[in-house]
């Protein structure tokens, strides 16, 4: 059955259908950019024993009230070699950033505000009346006390994160398993880049478009080798891909279902696929089902061979699933139908569309300068909107949308942009 249903149809039946990877363990240098699969909490009460923050001295508060003469210095603490001796009344010890503060003393006093008799070894204040209980002092727990969860799953781990879990001494962490997918290209007229096209042959783009976008997204790509219109040939490609993936893509022979090889394996290797005309344009017909759904399931997503309705299909079908199975979709996964982000922007020039479908245009967004206060960001649509202009999405960052039912837009309108 063929049905026409809307983007965000689409998107939620998909997503209704997927479940998150499983997590691995990877090591810290690895760690950055992956989803965080464990709650992290503070080992221990941090900093784990107070320290100076200054390089100076460390005394007891109390001694440096009223009228203060000189205070004795007995040892010093260096970070990684705290003193041993304990302050006592009228005494003071030399202390480097980071150090243990030593028992007894209470405060830090900064090195360029004392003065110091080595001969006597007797330290004297600029200005005692100055310094406040406890300054430059780093207590235990301030930061975070032990037990207390700092990262929950399901954050991107960034580069601080990262040094955080350093900090904590943990050399691994559990981050979800990045989704696997496999990119499948079927048909004689396809050659790779590098072999020179025959007459009637095109070179088979798509493949290394898609890859780039997974890997760029968080997936980790493979692209089968093409395989030619034979039905074998074609079973074998798909089996491959699905043997090894967590997500199988293929890109065309979607238009005319009857004479085309893909969509019955595709349909067989699924149980029966579901294939929807979607109102968006480029990217209309979309086919999905899931194979080996008892024992490994393993979505298929088949898009069209458009390379623009691929580009897209890919920002509204894949990505959202690349995130709900790499773990980063609490969003998508709490709310599958809702729209994408979007914001208002101007449009640059005027646009004549079909007002059947839901249009995306791919261009450059461009912000509006720090003194444009309340200005709205310039959206400039490429020129030429054909399916399979390669040209058309090359440094695009946005899609302005035109919705259904509308026809044509002037330069000046509002129009919505989702930022790529
Ligand atoms: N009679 C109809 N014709 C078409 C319809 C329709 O409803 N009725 N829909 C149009 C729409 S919309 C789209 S989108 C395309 C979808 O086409 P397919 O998915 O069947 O893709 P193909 O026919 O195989 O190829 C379309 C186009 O894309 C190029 N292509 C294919 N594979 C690659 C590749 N790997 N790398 C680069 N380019 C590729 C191919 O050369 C074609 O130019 O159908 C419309 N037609
Ligand atoms: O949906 Mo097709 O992608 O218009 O060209």
């Amino acid at each position: 059955m063929q049905h026409f249903i809307s983007v965000e149809e689409a998107r939620e039946r998909i997503l209704a259908r997927l479940t998150p990877l499983g997590a691995e363990r990877v090591f810290l240098a690895q760690a950055a950019g992956r989803i965080l699969a464990e709650p992290i909490a503070a080992p221990a009460d941090t900093p784990r024993f107070a320290h100076s923050s200054r390089d100076g001295f460390a005394l007891r508060f109390q001694d440096i009230q009223g009228e203060t003469g000189a205070l004795e210095l007995v040892g010093s603490s260096a970070a990684g070699a705290p003193s041993e001796r304990e302050v006592g009344p009228g005494q003071a010890a030399r202390i480097t950033t980071g150090a243990p503060l030593p028992g007894g003393a209470d405060t830090v006093v900064m090195l360029e505000y004392c003065s110091v008799d080595a001969a006597a070894n007797l330290l004297t204040l600029d200005a005692p009346e100055a310094v406040k209980m406890a300054q430059w002092v780093r207590q235990v727990g301030e930061d975070m006390a032990a037990g207390e969860v700092i990262l929950e799953p399901g954050v991107r781990l960034g580069a601080a994160d990262v040094g955080l879990l350093a900090g904590f001494g943990r050399p691994m962490v559990n981050v979800t398993r990045k989704p696997r997918v496999a990119i499948v290209s079927t048909g004689d007229e396809l050659v790779d880049p590098g072999t020179p096209p025959g007459p009637a042959q095109i070179v088979n783009s798509n493949a290394y478009l898609l890859a780039a976008l997974v890997e760029e997204y968080g997936g980790v790509a493979q692209i089968l080798p093409i395989a030619p219109d034979d039905e074998d040939a074609i079973r074998q490609a798909f089996d491959a891909a699905i043997a090894g993936a967590d997500l199988v893509l293929s890109s065309g022979g979607m238009s005319v279902g009857e004479f085309d090889l893909t969509r019955p394996i595709v349909d067989e290797l699924t149980g029966g696929m579901h294939f929807w005309k979607i109102r968006i344009k480029p990217g209309k017909p979309l086919a999905f089902g899931v194979a080996r759904a008892d024992t490994a399931p393993t979505p298929l997503l088949g898009l069209p061979g458009n390379p623009n309705a691929c580009f897209v299909g890919f920002h509204q079908f894949v990505r959202p699933a690349l995130d709900l199975l790499s773990g980063d979709g609490a969003q998508v996964a709490a709310d599958p139908g809702a729209p994408l982000a979007s914001i208002p922007a101007t449009l640059a020039t005027a646009v004549k569309t079909t007002p059947r479908r839901r249009v995306y245009l791919s261009g450059r967004l461009e912000e509006p300068g720090p003194d444009a206060t309340g200005a709205r960001p310039i959206f400039y649509p490429t020129p030429n909107q054909n399916s399979g202009n390669l040209r058309l999405f090359c440094q695009a960052t946005a899609f302005g949308i035109v919705d259904e039912g509308v026809s044509e837009l002037n330069a000046g309108d509002e129009i919505r942009v989702e930022k790529l």
